[in-house]
């Protein structure tokens, strides 16, 4: 497991007391490249895949974006990467001098995936572990990113190869946990949870995704799961709950139409305090507004 980032011994930056890694000899944190001024770093997981991590990741974008900050959305999600699909953008990254651009959505977020640079968007990616972990590392080191206010990391499911090369290498300021109602009784949030803990890193809360449908007759809330186990599971593991998001078939088929950018529907109304706590978090560290 990478060294623990919040209690490094050997630079601890004087104004966070955090790992500083331009500075820390024993830090394998890699650091920004010339051509990228990030000022903080949010990591969006999950214990399971289809709980709706990269629709929360780009909601996430969408309301930073739409509060006046510049943002960036980087798809660690190398084997399963949906980002550009729920933004509708297909344009291969550019070259410029030794980095690559991001790509751009209509409304300017910048997004780097693996599948804008496949010669088809269907084509599986059939690469072992170091492979997908040396991808993502050159997503953070070969991408010419600017200035960005937020780059929000959108993690594969689970705690394997990529998500731990992602917690080790790149300077992750904090991460959100992301689950549907019967994945948060199980123990695989747990262990995102454990992983995030024991690499130092900053957990800001929960998100329950699919949580319920509201009815569109009387708004009254169904819940097509059972009951969530959010609040206990919060109760368990110390987090706080910052949002907690409704079935949305609006979301899924803007989603699925690449006009994610344009949704105004209630999953991005509930996540407020999401987008809040993530302001918040860099403004501790300094982080001005846009
Ligand atoms: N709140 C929601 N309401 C309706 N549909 C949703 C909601 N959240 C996600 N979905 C839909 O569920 C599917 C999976 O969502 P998404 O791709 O965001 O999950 P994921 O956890 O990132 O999955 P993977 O790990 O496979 O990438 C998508 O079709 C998405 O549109």
């Amino acid at each position: 497991m990478a060294e623990n980032k919040t209690q490094c011994t050997t630079c601890k930056d004087k104004d966070t007391g955090r790992c500083n890694p331009e500075q820390c000899p024993g830090t394998t944190v890699l650091p920004q490249n010339e051509a990228s001024d990030i000022k903080h770093v949010i990591a969006v997981m999950s214990g399971k895949g289809g709980v709706g991590k990269s629709s929360v990741s780009a909601l996430l974008a969408v309301a930073l974006q739409r509060r006046g900050y510049k943002v960036g959305i980087l798809d660690a999600d190398i084997t399963g990467p949906s980002i550009p699909k729920l933004f509708g953008v297909i344009d291969r990254p550019e070259q410029f001098i030794k980095y690559l651009l991001p790509a751009r959505t209509l409304k300017g977020l910048q997004i780097m995936s693996l599948n804008l640079l496949l010669p088809q968007e269907d084509d599986p990616v059939i690469w072992r572990g170091p492979i997908l972990s040396s991808a993502v590392k050159q997503f953070w080191t070969d991408v010419a990113w600017g200035e960005l206010d937020y780059l929000i990391v959108d993690m594969p499911p689970g705690t394997g190869d990529v998500p731990l090369t992602v917690m080790q290498s790149l300077p992750l300021d904090a991460v959100v946990v992301v689950s549907s109602p019967q994945d948060l009784a199980t123990m695989v949030v747990r262990k995102n949870i454990k992983m995030a803990r024991q690499a130092g890193i900053p957990i800001l809360g929960l998100v329950e995704n699919m949580s319920y449908l509201a009815c569109p007759h009387c708004g009254e809330q169904i819940r097509l799961f059972g009951p969530g186990h959010v609040e206990e599971a919060a109760r368990k593991t110390g987090l706080p709950v910052l949002a907690v998001l409704p079935v949305d078939p609006q979301l899924a088929e803007m989603g699925d139409a690449g006009h994610i950018e344009d949704y105004e529907g209630a999953s991005l109304q509930n996540l407020e305090p999401l987008v809040d706590a993530v302001v918040k978090s860099a403004e501790k560290k300094g982080v001005k507004g846009a």
